[in-house]
């Protein structure tokens, strides 16, 4: 049976649950696309720490022996950070291996180049798990509304605060203990301070206007907000009232304008964010003529992450596959 074969780079939560999910799914992988894919080695910080691997598998700190690997089709990455993140993947592209990554601050920012670079050299970039976790927003917006003009979203994108609103809602526990709760679920980042200040949120606020305007606003205009602006009082009065505070990302266009913002916004019981609590993210899209569309899902941990990985690895091997058989039929219509 022919092989896929993949670089895992992070190993982590969302990198332990790649490994799981394609060790587990190897006869789905078969199924779908007539071959078995391959954890050929992974990239990790610190080499000290055990790591729960097949013996075979590079478990590695230099990122040039990923890169020389032979044949090489795919780089998962779930590292922390703008670099090396960047330059791992641009090496990637550059060298026509297919790239997917779950690191949306890094992909915030670099986007437009890391798409274009993919585009030159004939491969593909996967970032579904970049937003909202689990819950296949990109593909949504990028291939079942594509008539459609998206006119706006709003969202709850991330889990982690989420996570520790409904936390203190339901079960009047304080905000560091929600958190440390949500550290160790797996869902904030290594360093939380992103998932609670809005940076998470509004990271994944400009992949969404990227994929969806082709452009972003100007990151200086956009007013960031986290839930560490509340306090347990804020939270329980709005509860005697019946309403919730959720974190909400709002992103539209106003002629060539596009506004965005996040901040935490005090919702009614009758508005359709107001009942999506826990790690679950939320994302109501309204288009010119579907309506308005709400999708919810898991927005972090480690299998819903992973899952978003796995369903990208294998959409880009269908599409390598049908533009593989493209080709070979434009060579046989020109003889
Ligand atoms: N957790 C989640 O629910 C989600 C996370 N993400 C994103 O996925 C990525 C990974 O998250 P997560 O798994 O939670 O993070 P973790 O902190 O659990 O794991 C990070 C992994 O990356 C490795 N690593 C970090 N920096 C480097 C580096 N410079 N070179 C090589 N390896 C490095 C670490 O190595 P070592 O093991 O040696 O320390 C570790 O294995 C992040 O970008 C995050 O924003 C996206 C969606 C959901
Ligand atoms: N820390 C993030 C992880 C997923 O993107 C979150 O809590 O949403």
């Amino acid at each position: 049976m022919q092989k896929i074969k993949a670089a895992l780079l992070g190993y982590g939560t969302v990198g332990q649950g790649i490994q799981e999910v394609i060790h587990q799914y190897q006869e789905r992988f078969r199924l779908l696309l007539g071959k078995e894919v391959e954890i050929a080695a992974v990239l990790v910080q610190n080499p000290a720490k055990q790591r729960d691997l097949p013996e075979n598998v590079l478990v590695t700190t230099d990122f040039e022996e990923i890169i020389t690997l032979p044949d090489l089709n795919v780089v998962l990455e779930a590292i922390v950070g703008e670099e090396p993140a960047l330059t791992y993947l641009r090496r990637s592209l550059n060298k026509g291996i297919h790239v997917i990554t779950a690191n949306k601050m890094m992909f915030a920012r670099h986007a437009r180049e890391l798409l274009e670079t993919a585009r030159e050299n004939k491969v593909h970039i996967g970032f579904e798990a970049t937003t909202a976790g689990g819950t296949p927003i990109i593909r949504t917006i990028d291939q079942l509304l594509q008539v459609n003009r998206v006119e706006k979203v709003e969202a709850i994108l991330n889990g982690t605060s989420n996570y520790i609103l409904t936390a203190m809602n339901d079960r009047f526990i304080d905000f560091d203990t929600a958190l440390t709760e949500a550290q160790e679920k797996g869902y904030a980042e290594a360093d939380p301070t992103h998932d609670i200040d809005g940076t998470d949120a509004f990271n994944k606020l400009m992949i969404l206007s990227q994929l969806i305007y082709g452009e972003q606003p100007d990151w200086l205009n956009v007013r960031k907000t986290g839930i560490n602006s509340l306090t347990e009082a804020d939270i329980q009065h709005a509860k005697q009232e019946n309403k919730k505070y959720k974190h909400i990302g709002v992103i539209k266009k106003e002629g060539n304008t596009i506004i965005a913002e996040v901040s935490p916004v005090l919702l009614s019981s009758t508005h359709p964010l107001h009942h999506i609590d826990g790690v679950d993210n939320a994302l109501a899209i309204t288009s010119d003529i579907v309506g308005t569309i709400t999708l919810t899902g898991p927005g972090a941990g480690k299998l819903p992450t992973a899952s978003a990985m796995v369903e990208d690895l294998v959409q880009i091997f269908q599409k390598e596959h049908a533009e593989f058989y493209e080709k070979i039929s434009e060579k046989h219509a020109a003889v």
